[in-house]
């Protein structure tokens, strides 16, 4: 009855408009819902909403959350539906009493799976991980602007197995040794700049995690800073594709048909392909250069030379091995220096943790040489404090999502294939039943066993020995674990060898406020608020002795 008489009134609506403009059927432009509603109830009018609809798509299918400025305030589309970054959600604090382990839920008809245990994470990503090893179809970030080439994005295919194998024979933790040199000259450099300039720690961790990343895939020589035009250009890419891959940051990851429109009407797809030839050029001349070192003999260790030697044997394209090493790259840099960066907070924040690492050195170490890679065995608690690093914020909170690939079940519940699995994993980790009533705090002696000596802590059975579900779960976890294990180990080491790290004063000398719980929201990376650190030389000679080095280093 109500739809009769509104199809009644409609029809009067536009008959009396008609007549207003004599000889045009598009009576006028009045776009008050009350109006559109009438009009798409008409069969014409019907036509034209649908028209304005498709106009107003294309128009429009640059995500506006894409122009939000990088923060709490940029949250993804469906992230939002959900709240799934709200801050609040995301500490965890309250998620015990208001969340289950496992959530399911639907957005835009998208079934999502939240994992907020570490058991429920591995038993459904890790035991069954041959049906939870996809990952979602990532139109804008993984088909167009990389051409289905970027590793960590790959869908469960022949080219990820290619991939996954070939990476893991040059991460592996023995291949990692042959990096360590390089790592340790990175590591001297950081401590030099933020005693030589502590008000850019946070740079000097990226420059640090920056410079190591290059060096390692591409025998790039160590950046002094972050002004190198190639490394600018890599980062342009990561920043693209990670607020590409936000979800629901283009319409057309919702609405599939949207690839097939012409792109002199979609804008987004006209760029993408545009950005894709553009940052193909650059990984492939990296890698070429480093194919041509190879030939002429100069070549140092990388992996991008192991990709190459390995190259018929893993069945890998150049354009294939190019973009594997470039996809090394976002996947090793960011999250590094994020944790770096999560790590100095905890550190101006716990200071009795800082002296008992102190101790440690002094005792271990010593005052008169820099910390190695083969004094690792005799300084748990700094090998502890990394673990904890990872533990207490992990850089990626919701991890990469998995997609199933079959219909499951889990306790009665029904999951449907190509449901989204995403791993809460602050959540996981502040779980008071798993990590005990300080599960927020940062306590590296959850990692020590009674004699001191390290262990892999809770959860140790669920997370392959990590004790933190930060690297992932199943078939796609982190594949460059080992390589990000040895650089924070020789970073933090050399660092607090060095210096004392402490809260910045104003001129007064009154505590600069801080703020411990904010955090900024880069679309999958989730880094610390910027907070500013006083550092000081803990011992006169430190100084004298890491130039030194620097120059041993550069020479060797
Ligand atoms: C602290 C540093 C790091 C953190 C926190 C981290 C974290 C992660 C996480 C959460 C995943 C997704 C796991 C999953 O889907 O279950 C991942 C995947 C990956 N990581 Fe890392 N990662 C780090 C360092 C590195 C480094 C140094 C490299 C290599 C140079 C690397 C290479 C990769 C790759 C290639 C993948 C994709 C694996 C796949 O899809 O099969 N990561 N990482």
């Amino acid at each position: 009855m109500g739809g009769n008489l509104s199809v009644g009134n409609s029809a009067s609506h536009l008959a009396g408009d008609t007549a207003a403009l004599p000889g045009s059927w598009f009576p006028h432009f009045d776009l008050s819902p009350d109006y559109v509603w009438e009009l798409a109830t008409t069969r014409g009018g019907l036509v034209v909403v649908l028209g304005l609809a498709v106009i107003l798509v294309v128009r429009y299918s640059r995500s506006p959350w894409r122009r939000v400025p990088p923060g709490p305030r940029g949250l993804p589309l469906i992230g939002n539906a959900l709240g799934l970054l709200d801050k609040t959600w995301l500490f965890g604090r309250e998620c015990k009493e208001k969340y289950e382990d496992v959530m399911y839920l639907t957005a835009l008809g998208q079934p999502i799976l939240v994992l907020n245990s570490i058991k429920a994470a591995a038993e459904l990503l890790d035991r069954r991980a041959s049906i939870y090893s996809d990952r979602p179809r990532m139109i804008m970030a993984q088909e167009l602007l990389s051409g289905s080439l970027i590793f960590p994005f790959l869908r469960y295919d022949d080219r990820w197995r290619r991939s996954r194998r070939a990476t893991h024979q040059c991460l592996s933790k023995t291949a990692v040794l042959s990096y360590h040199n390089m790592l340790r000259e990175e590591a001297v450099l950081l401590t030099s700049a933020s005693l030589a300039d502590p008000g850019a720690l946070e740079n000097h961790f990226q420059r640090a995690a920056t410079s190591a990343i290059m060096s390692v895939l591409y025998s790039y020589p160590t950046l002094e800073n972050e002004e190198d035009e190639t490394v600018k250009e890599i980062y342009a890419f990561i920043e693209r594709i990670s607020m590409a891959a936000a979800p629901g940051a283009y319409l057309v990851d919702l609405f599939p048909w949207m690839l097939h429109l012409p792109e002199r009407f979609a804008r987004w797809k006209y760029e993408g392909i545009r950005d894709f030839a553009r940052y193909n050029t650059l990984f492939e001349s990296l890698h070429k250069r480093v194919v041509s070192s190879l030939v002429s003999g100069l070549e140092r260790p990388s992996i991008s030379a192991s990709l190459f030697k390995g190259s018929s044997r893993n069945k890998l394209s150049g354009q294939e091995m190019a973009w594997l090493s470039g996809a090394l790259f976002a996947a090793g840099a960011e999250t590094t220096s994020t944790t770096m960066k999560w790590w100095g907070l905890a550190m101006i924040t716990n200071p009795e943790v800082q002296r008992r690492a102190h101790n440690e050195l002094d005792t271990v170490v010593g005052r008169s040489r820099i910390p190695t890679f083969s004094d690792a065995p005799n300084l748990p608690y700094i090998q502890a404090m990394a673990k904890e690093a990872l533990r207490w914020r992990p850089a990626l909170p919701l991890s990469i999502p998995h997609s199933t690939t079959e219909d499951d079940w889990y306790n009665g519940m029904f999951i449907p294939k190509g449901t989204l699995c995403l791993t809460n994993l602050w959540q996981c980790h502040w779980d008071p039943s798993a990590y005990g009533d300080d599960a927020a705090q940062f306590r590296p002696e959850r990692f020590l066993d009674a004699d001191g000596k390290i262990m892999s802590g809770p959860q140790a059975a669920e997370t392959h020995d990590d004790g933190h579900g930060t690297y992932g779960f199943g078939k796609r976890a982190c594949v460059g674990k080992h390589l990000a294990n040895d650089s924070l180990f020789i970073y933090m080491a050399t660092v607090l060898w060095a210096a004392t790290l402490e809260r910045a004063r104003d001129q007064d000398g009154n505590e600069v406020p801080l703020d411990t719980d904010g955090f900024v929201d880069t679309g999958t990376i989730v880094k610390p608020a910027p907070y500013e650190c006083k550092i000081t030389p803990r011992f006169p000679e430190a100084v004298s002795i890491l130039a030194a080095e620097k120059e041993l280093l550069k020479c060797s």
